[in-house]
């Protein structure tokens, strides 16, 4: 039983992150363990930046975006000193196991720690990309999802009243599960995804002949993993000769309060984790397979490279 842990948030926020903390240090709390909370991520640990949390620390933090702890990106953590630097404060602190709340590479930084240091660690799935390998699901990614096809609705309205085409960029690094799955739901005419070779000659002369037909919208979602919206509209106008309009959504997409399935898997992945973490368990995360919680070994989740479902490819040439 370890009687002292501690809590980060790391890389890209997202929204269910504070949903996934409440839950991890209410249930420590539960289970008579002392929790500390460590302030922007790797960054703050390495400046010895926590704090004790008390039940009262996550109160009113379940309904809001961000993260109440704060997060960064930190190359001092990438390196093995720094790595050995973060472990003797964490040791100093009395702080036996590290819950680390994050995505692909704050779980691939967290990997080396333990590998070099022995410390445990418990991670939790916490990007809106949604790339991150053994898990269905990322905390955030359901809310950035549900973002997007707001905005396309919105994109939609103006690019029919105009009869135009927009092509709007979607964040999600090198994964294209964000752009497909909410180019789906927002009913995108294309959808390009770096997991895809796509044909811009040919899509463009789709275009044209829909558009000669009457065609009064198209929605084009580009994953930002593809390249840059705003070269492909450029492309995408010259080539049509049709009305286009680019739009990046950017930041926003990150933002907001987390939906239902967010706060809910959250919550559920965080007490798994801190049960986990507390009874000496190690290098593993938990995630979502088939809609159950599942643990997945913590190497296995940083060495992978996550694809994507090939029935959403088929899925959306078939709706376009
Ligand atoms: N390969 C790596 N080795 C060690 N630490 C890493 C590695 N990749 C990322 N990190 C650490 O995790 C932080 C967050 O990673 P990043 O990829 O920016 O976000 P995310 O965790 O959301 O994918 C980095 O700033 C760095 O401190
Ligand atoms: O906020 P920044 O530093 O501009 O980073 C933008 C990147 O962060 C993300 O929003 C989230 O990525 P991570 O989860 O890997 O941090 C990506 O989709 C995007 O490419
Ligand atoms: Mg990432």
């Amino acid at each position: 039983m370890l009687k002292s842990i501690a809590v980060i948030t790391s890389g890209g926020d997202s929204p269910g992150m504070n949903a996934a903390a409440r839950a991890v240090v209410r249930t420590a709390l539960y289970e008579g363990v002392k929790v500390w909370g460590i302030n922007d991520g790797y960054k703050g640990l390495l400046e010895e930046n926590m704090f004790e949390m008390k039940s009262q620390s996550v109160s009113d933090i379940i309904q809001r975006g961000g993260t109440f702890l704060g997060t960064a990106r930190c190359p001092e953590f990438e390196t093995p000193e720094g790595r050995k630097k973060a472990y003797d404060i964490l040791v100093k602190k009395g702080i036996q196991g590290l819950l680390i709340i994050g995505g692909d590479g704050s779980l691939r930084g967290a990997q080396k720690l333990s590998a070099e240091q022995g410390i445990p660690i418990v991670g939790l799935p916490g990007t809106i990309d949604n790339d991150v390998w053994g898990t269905d699901y990322t905390i955030g990614s359901d809310t950035a999802a549900n973002t997007i096809v707001e905005a396309i609705n919105k994109l939609r309205d103006t690019a029919s009243a105009h009869s135009r085409i927009i092509v709007i960029e979607v964040m999600g690094r090198k994964s294209g599960w964000l752009a497909m799955v909410a180019g789906i739901s927002g009913g995108a005419e294309y959808i390009l995804v770096p997991e895809e070779t796509y044909d811009l000659d040919a899509i463009c002369d789709n275009l044209r002949t829909r558009y000669a037909r009457g065609k009064r919208s198209s929605i084009i979602v580009v994953a930002e993993g593809v390249g840059s919206g705003t070269a492909i509209g450029k492309i995408i106008g010259d080539k049509t000769g049709i009305d286009t309009r680019i739009s990046v959504l950017g930041h926003i997409q990150r933002g907001g309060s987390p939906s239902v399935e967010d706060r809910l898997k959250a919550s559920r992945l965080g007490e798994k984790a801190a049960l986990a973490l507390i009874s000496g368990l190690s290098n593993i995360v938990f995630g979502f397979q088939k809609g159950k919680i599942v643990s997945i070994d913590l190497h296995d989740a940083v060495t992978n490279i996550k694809s994507l479902d090939p029935d959403y490819l088929r899925l959306a040439k078939i709706l376009s």
